[in-house]
Parts: C-alpha cells; sequence; structure tokens
C-alpha cells in the first residue's frame, strides 16, 4: 500500500519495482555531554546521503546497514526518495528489515532519482529542494548523514544552521566512513579557530565511526514527536 502526500499543485506518483541490483570518531559538533532525550518509542529517522552510488564497497555496506538498523529497531525511515545510488541502499535495506518509509521528493528529481523504484509507502512531492528540505526537518526526529555529494552537504548544513541559530534541538549525527567526514570536521574547526562561529547551546552535529553508534546515538538523544 502507498500512499502519497502533496503540495499544491504537485502531480500525484506512486513507488514501484525494485532497483537492480541490488574511522575513527573525530570531535563532534562539540564535545560536552548532550542533554537526554530517549523515550525508546519509534522515531523517524531521516537519512541524508548521496543520490549517487560510490566507488566504496564500505560506504555502499555503510548505506545498507544504516537502512538494516532503523528497520530492526523499530524506527521509520524519512530521506530524500530516490529508488537509487545509497538512497536506493538505504531504503532498500530498511524496507526489508520491516521500517516504514516516507520519501520527500522534488518533482523534478523524481524520475532522474528512479522514486518509482524506491520501496517508500508514502510519498511527499514538493515543488522545489527547499520545501523538501523544510518537510524532512520538520518532519523527522532526528537526521543521520551518510557519505553524499552536494545535496547532502546542503541537507546538513540546513540543520546545522537551524541548530546554531536555536531553531532545532533535533540530533544530527554524520557517519564517518573511511573518514569521510574528516575534512568537514576540520573545515568546522577552522571556522572556530577564526571565531567565525561559536559553540553553540547543544552541539550542532556529531560525528561517529559506524551506523551502529549513530541509530544508538539518536536513539539516546531523540525526543520522539507527540
Ligand atoms: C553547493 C550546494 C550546497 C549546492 C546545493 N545543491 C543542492 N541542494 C539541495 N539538494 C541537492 C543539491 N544538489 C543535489 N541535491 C539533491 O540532494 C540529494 C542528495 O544529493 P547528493 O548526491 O548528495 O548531491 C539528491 O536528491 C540530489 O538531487
Amino acid at each position: 500500500m502507498t500512499s502519497t502526500t502533496l503540495e499544491p499543485g504537485a502531480g500525484v506518483r506512486g513507488s514501484g519495482e525494485p532497483p537492480e541490483g541490488g574511522p575513527g570518531t573525530p570531535p563532534a559538533g562539540r564535545a560536552d555531554t548532550p542533554p537526554a532525550g530517549g523515550s525508546g518509542g519509534p522515531l523517524d529517522i531521516c537519512v541524508f546521503c548521496g543520490a549517487g552510488r560510490s566507488n566504496s564497497r564500505a560506504i555502499v555496506d555503510t548505506a545498507r546497514t544504516t537502512g538494516r538498523l532503523i528497520g530492526e529497531r523499530g524506527h521509520h525511515l524519512v530521506y530524500g526518495g530516490g529508488g537509487s545510488g545509497l538512497m536506493g541502499e538505504v531504503a532498500w535495506a530498511a524496507s526489508e528489515s520491516g521500517a516504514a518509509i516516507r520519501g520527500i521528493i522534488p518533482r523534478f528529481l523524481y524520475e532522474r532519482e528512479r522514486a518509482i523504484a524506491a520501496p517508500v509507502q508514502e510519498t511527499q512531492l514538493t515543488d522545489t529542494l527547499h520545501r523538501r528540505k523544510e518537510h524532512m526537518l520538520r518532519g523527522s526526529d532526528a537526521f543521520i548523514a551518510l557519505p553524499g555529494g552536494y545535496g547532502t552537504l546542503d541537507e546538513i548544513l540546513e540543520v546545522i544552521s537551524a541548530t546554531y541559530l536555536g531553531r532545532s534541538a533535533k540530533p544530527l549525527v554524520l557517519v564517518n566512513t573511511e573518514g569521510f567526514w574528516d575534512g568537514f570536521v576540520s573545515l568546522v574547526e577552522t571556522l572556530r579557530r577564526y571565531e567565525l562561529v561559536a559553540h553553540a547551546g547543544q552541539p550542532v552535529f556529531h560525528c561517529v565511526p559506524s551506523p551502529e553508534a549513530a541509530v544508538s546515538l539518536v536513539e539516546r538523544l531523540a525526543v520522539p514527536a507527540a
């Protein structure tokens, strides 16, 4: 059974068949003890990751493991709605382990990112990338970022900005497979060193070595919506 939530003016699309084929812990956004969350209920976990597939076996495995864990632990997946690349890997693994899945995708990306091949139960079509991010931020309890490209960076910075400006308290956890995020963490340290960003009231992001650590951390920090 699939359903699609629409923005005004958006077209209805469904979901379809499966796609083809199926280190370290750098300093987090901040080192202080995070606030207690974790009521133990199911979370709407939004996963940001690449629409491409990556040439790294470890990164593809990270995507699959993240999706699998979300389903196995009884959580729901919110993601960018694509059916190919790392997004497709997360979604199919989550689906195979029983997760409810909501895909949020701009209409203009629906075909390009093979949303028809994604195992979503609910597809939300938006008019713009901006609206997609708004829905992801508002409709999720926590965010896990896997390796990705410009779009993933954009999504991460959207959450970081909202947290930094005190407009969100939802945790963001970066999965640092093969040190993928080391350069990003280092850039943030540079911004701090030059006093162009300050410490926010809470960590603006966390960085962990594995999907297991990421899911455990969001379970501890996130507060499910009532
Ligand atoms: C430099 C910069 C931040 C550019 C902003 N560019 C973007 N902004 C928002 N979403 C995007 C952007 N580029 C790609 N996306 C979308 O974000 C998702 C992840 O993209 P990516 O593979 O990480 O790439 C894909 O659905 C992709 O189509």
